[in-house]
């Protein structure tokens, strides 16, 4: 028995979906061309299929698990479970309008063309909104389509803004935000279900290590509490004594986001031979 799962075979999804797997210790044969390859040391098979397809294949029972964008889900398949979130590919789906439009409310979208590759999610958004609108279902370059006359405005995927700007673009209105995830086939066996949830302790493991760094510094005794203080998210930092007297070691583990915003409190408090150091894993 071998937990099938699906990856997108290329794309945007494709390196880092490779890449988790791997810190979770999982080598697989890397045929390029494959669309099926074995874990040699964890009981998983690989599919490599197109994103867009995934939802269809989930809910066949093909693959038990798939690693695929929210968006895609949220579009067609909003009877999967997710099973965990992965935190790369991150991005919104949203609505944008050329930059000379005036807009002031989605009222303003009331009978346009909207061009898209989303058309549930803008449908859905659309609904609830009371709107109706013209829908051109394209499967790319979707952001050309004000500039060719095909639409008033278009609904599609942004991240740094930059496909928007290019194309005299704004951004109106923000349907959804996404990233990768983990989503969980209603047919998945039992035993399959146990290897999945071996490979979401990894997981985790993983995405902690990801979120974290191990810190050291040199602290005078007499500033151990005020350092402590200033130290967030740690339970029970370690404080070991250093040859040369009135001085400690402080080890801790913190958030990698928080370390820029107390770096020159601890400075001042007296820290000194900071070190921040990558975790590989972590098992909480
Ligand atoms: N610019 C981006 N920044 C971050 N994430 C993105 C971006 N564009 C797409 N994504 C995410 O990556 C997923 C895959 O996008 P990609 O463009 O590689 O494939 P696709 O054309 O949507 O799918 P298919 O595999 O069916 O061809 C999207 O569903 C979305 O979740
Ligand atoms: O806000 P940005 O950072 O510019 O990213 C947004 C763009 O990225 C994606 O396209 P992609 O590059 O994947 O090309 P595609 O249309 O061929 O999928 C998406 O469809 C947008 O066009
Ligand atoms: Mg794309």
């Amino acid at each position: 028995m071998k937990l099938k799962i699906a990856i997108q075979k290329s794309g945007r999804l494709n390196e880092d979906s490779l890449n988790i797997l791997k810190d979770c210790g999982i080598s697989i044969d890397n045929g390029k061309d494959q669309l099926k390859a074995s874990a040699r040391n964890f009981p998983m098979e690989v599919f490599y299929l197109r994103n867009g397809d995934i939802p269809q294949y989930l809910r066949d029972g093909v693959v038990d698990v798939a690693i695929i964008g929210e968006n895609v889900l949220v579009e067609k398949g909003e009877d999967l479970r997710i099973a965990e979130k992965l935190g790369f590919s991150k991005c919104r789906v949203s609505l944008a309008v050329p930059k000379s439009t005036k807009y002031k409310s989605i009222e303003d979208l009331q009978g346009k063309r909207i061009a898209t590759s989303y058309p549930n999610t803008v449908e859905s958004y659309l609904n609830k909104k009371g709107i109706k609108a013209e829908l051109h279902i394209i499967s790319g370059s979707v952001e050309i389509a004000p500039n060719i006359g095909l639409a008033d405005a278009i609904c599609d995927i942004v991240s740094s803004g930059s496909t928007l700007f290019k194309n005299n673009l704004k951004e109106v209105e923000k349907i959804l935000t996404s990233e990768a995830v983990l989503a969980v086939s209603p047919k998945i066996g039992s035993e399959e279900e146990e290897v999945l949830a071996q490979l979401q302790f990894r997981i985790r493991a993983v995405l902690s290590a990801r979120l974290s760094k191990y810190v050291l510094m040199n602290v005078p005794n007499d500033s151990i509490d005020k350092i402590l203080t200033l130290l967030p998210g740690m339970r029970s930092p370690t404080v070991l004594p250093l040859a040369e007297e009135g001085w400690s070691s402080v080890h801790t583990v913190i958030n990698k986001d928080k370390f820029w915003e107390v770096i020159d409190e601890l400075r001042q408090a007296g820290a000194e031979g900071i070190l921040v150091c990558p975790i590989e894993k972590m098992v909480i």
